[in-house]
């Protein structure tokens, strides 16, 4: 019998034919999997650069492109027979000495870029990898066939033109190479590329299947029927994912709890949800896969239901967010749905204490220094560390304010009200009475779960993670975090470890949503330095990049906040004319007025329009931003006044600005500015 895998581009290239073409191709993919009588035969194709390299008749004047070793076949695409006969004629196949894993190589091409490499090193003296013995380049698995051409290489400009040509396990370790990497860095770079642990075995460049397996973003190996009918049907993130994203999410155990980071788009959501995926079907126990927002845990239960066939495993997991964990840990304590306290409320109780302070520098002290680090009595606040707090206060002050704070805490309670972060400390004393920890089980059970995959981490309060940490025992696999702390836009700077997490930390660099020209004008935007939590010091947006280049973001200016949203509809109206679906469009603001404004104008195009913060965690094709000018961005109202307190205000600063940069990174394809007036000091110049 014949084994099958299928790579990425198939089922794309399969998705692209009409109608009857696709059925009749299912049908022979089928039938050529189950060996059965008419099912298509590998035909050779004459002048292909691999030998390996054969063709299947998969529909009338349709071929399939395989690459072939004894029983294994590897379906590559599938296209009209002029195109499939030209595509098996330019490519061949190998497999990387150093990782063992599949190689692809535009054979044709760089035949053709020969001539010109070979005129331009006779007419230079330099070469790029002058200073790298053969040996080493071995080492890295540097083809032995590619390497006179390597030995050519004047520049890195020239390797860059290279790159489409070359499968990214050559790329990578010489375009870090040629940065001045050393040969570590190098390896750092083709580690990337490996998408399975490694192999004890010592690696058979000969054995191509045994690279496919090894190469699970390259090529799905589909055994049944319905198997293949999966590979083929379900959207490709709940198929392929890209090697680092693979590694993390297929991990077979973490023994400690484990942080990914990484910027906008590079895959941490799907991470999230294949990690959990992978924890489901090992069935150890109930599984909590929280994310910020109810909103949010909404979209990411309709990715499980499509990413989970199996309806058991899918029930092993719950999505939801932690302010509603805490909502229920709390109403079954006590019997009954605990209620909670208004903005306006609060504040009213804070006017009602006399510090000196305002009722938002009390609400800060409050939530970011004593419930962020627990405080229980006054003793324990005078001796308190107060990060991210510039204003310095005497013992008599810090007396005054815990005085409110008890005043406020105890009205709340005569009113049987709560804040939502005083719900998630009460639920972590009330985990932390009922676990097995007290009772010094080794193995505690009887926390609610026995895995947690957080996604959007970086927003989480304090007194969040410990709800957490409580909500799931000490032991392997207990949490599996992803987040990125660049994109915060609440005021929550906390290092894991403070909170009981030791957690190891892991990156992803690459970013599959944006195109390069958004990636880079937003890490300006951003301001491209670092930002802190999640780990102790403060974390770079160094090495994060795109694989795709786009246009790049359109930033307008209008003479009127009404010129403005004419220029707006103007431009959604042409996205719309030039064949974008109105859901895949987005359009923010940071006010609630300019949203409201905007809708107006868009009325009946269907577009969704929402305030910046309603942006988090989506993607779009494109997106406009309106309203990006001096006096809106940052909001005025959402700063600390500058006397108050420097350090919360630059604070706030960096939150606009996160904020900011959340909704311009939704973009996919392209990205819309505008502003009336002086634009925003946060747009970049
Ligand atoms: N393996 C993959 N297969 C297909 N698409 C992918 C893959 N990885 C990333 N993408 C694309 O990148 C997008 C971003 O993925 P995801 O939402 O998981 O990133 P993220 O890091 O959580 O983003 P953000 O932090 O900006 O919200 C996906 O919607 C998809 O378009």
């Amino acid at each position: 019998m014949p084994r099958l895998a299928i790579s990425p581009e198939f089922p794309v290239e399969l998705g692209a034919l009409p109608q009857p073409v696709r059925r009749d191709v299912v049908l022979s993919a089928r039938r050529f999997l189950q060996n059965v009588a008419g099912a298509p035969h590998p035909e050779r194709v004459r002048g292909a650069r691999d030998p390996r390299v054969a063709t299947l008749r998969l529909a009338e004047r349709h071929r399939g492109v395989v690459v072939k070793q004894r029983d294994v076949y590897w379906l590559l695409t599938v296209l009209p027979d002029a195109e499939a006969w030209a595509y098996a004629q330019r490519y061949r196949f190998g497999v990387n000495t150093a990782l063992g894993v599949v190689e692809m190589w535009d054979a044709v091409a760089l035949d053709r870029v020969r001539p010109a490499m070979r005129r331009a090193a006779e007419a230079s003296s330099t070469r790029l990898f002058a200073d790298i013995c053969d040996s080493d380049l071995a080492e890295l698995g540097i083809d032995g066939r590619f390497l006179p051409l390597v030995r050519q290489i004047t520049d890195e400009l020239t390797l860059e033109a290279l790159e489409p040509l070359l499968p990214p396990t050559q790329y990578e370790p010489l375009a870090a190479l040629a940065r001045g990497e050393s040969m570590a860095g190098a390896w750092r770079e083709l580690e990337n590329c490996r998408a399975v642990p490694a192999d004890p075995e010592p690696i058979n460049p000969e054995d191509f299947g045994a690279a496919l397996l090894r190469s699970p973003d390259r090529a799905v190996f589909a055994d049944y029927p319905r198997e293949l009918n999966r590979v083929l049907e379900a959207p490709g993130w709940c198929v392929f994912l890209h090697p680092p994203q693979h590694r993390l999410a297929h991990w077979e155990s973490y023994q400690q709890p484990t942080l990914v980071t990484g910027g906008a788009g590079t895959g941490k959501t799907l991470v999230a949800l294949h990690r959990a995926a992978h924890l489901a079907r090992r069935g150890a126990g109930q599984i909590l896969l929280v994310t910020f927002s109810q909103g949010l845990s909404a979209d990411l239960a309709a990715k499980l239901d499509v990413l989970i066939e199996d309806e058991v495993v899918r029930k092993r997991i719950e999505v939801g967010n932690v302010d509603r964990l805490a909502h229920r840990i709390v109403a079954e304590a006590e019997g009954r749905p605990p209620s909670l306290v208004g903005g306006a409320e609060l504040t009213a109780l804070w006017e009602e204490t006399d510090t000196g302070h305002s009722p938002a520098f009390l609400l800060r002290e409050w939530e970011q220094v004593v419930l962020a680090q627990n405080l229980q009595t006054l003793d324990e606040y005078l001796d308190a560390p107060r990060p991210g707090r510039s204003v310095e206060l005497s013992g008599a002050e810090r007396t005054a304010i815990w005085r409110a704070i008890e005043h406020v805490t105890e009205q709340l309670r005569e009113r049987g009200r709560r804040t939502l972060l005083q719900l998630a400390a009460e639920a972590s004393t009330l985990l932390g009475q009922t676990t097995g920890d007290l009772l010094e089980e080794t193995e505690p059970t009887r926390e609610p779960y026995r895995h947690i995959v957080v996604d959007e981490a970086q927003d989480l309060h304090p007194a969040q993670w410990r709800l957490l940490r409580a909500a799931v025992p000490h032991t392997r696999d207990d949490l599996f975090i992803v987040g990125d702390p660049h994109q915060r836009i609440f005021d929550t700077r906390v290092a894991l470890a403070s909170v009981g997490i030791d957690a190891i930390q892991q990156r992803l660099q690459v970013s599959y949503r944006l195109p390069q020209e958004i990636l880079s004008w937003g890490v300006r935007l951003r301001g491209g330095g670092p930002a802190d939590g999640l780990v102790n010091g403060v974390q770079e947006l160094y090495g994060f990049r795109a694989r795709r280049h786009g246009p790049r973001p359109m930033v307008r200016a209008y003479d009127s906040p009404q010129d403005e949203l004419t220029g707006l509809a103007s431009q959604v109206r042409q996205w719309i004319q030039d064949g974008v679906p109105p859901e895949e469009i987005a359009v923010a603001a940071r006010t609630a007025e300019l949203v409201r404004d905007a809708r107006a104008v868009l009325r009946e195009l269907g577009v969704r329009v929402t305030t910046l913060h309603g942006m988090k965690g989506l993607e779009f094709r494109r997106v406009a931003v309106i309203g990006v000018a001096d006096g809106i961005v940052p909001d005025p109202a959402s700063l600390t006044p500058v006397g108050e307190d420097p350090a919360a205000r630059a604070h706030d600063l960096q939150r606009e600005r996160g904020l900011l940069y959340v909704a311009c990174t939704r973009a996919v394809e392209f990205l819309y500015v505008s502003h009336s007036g002086r634009a925003s000091p946060f747009l970049p110049t």
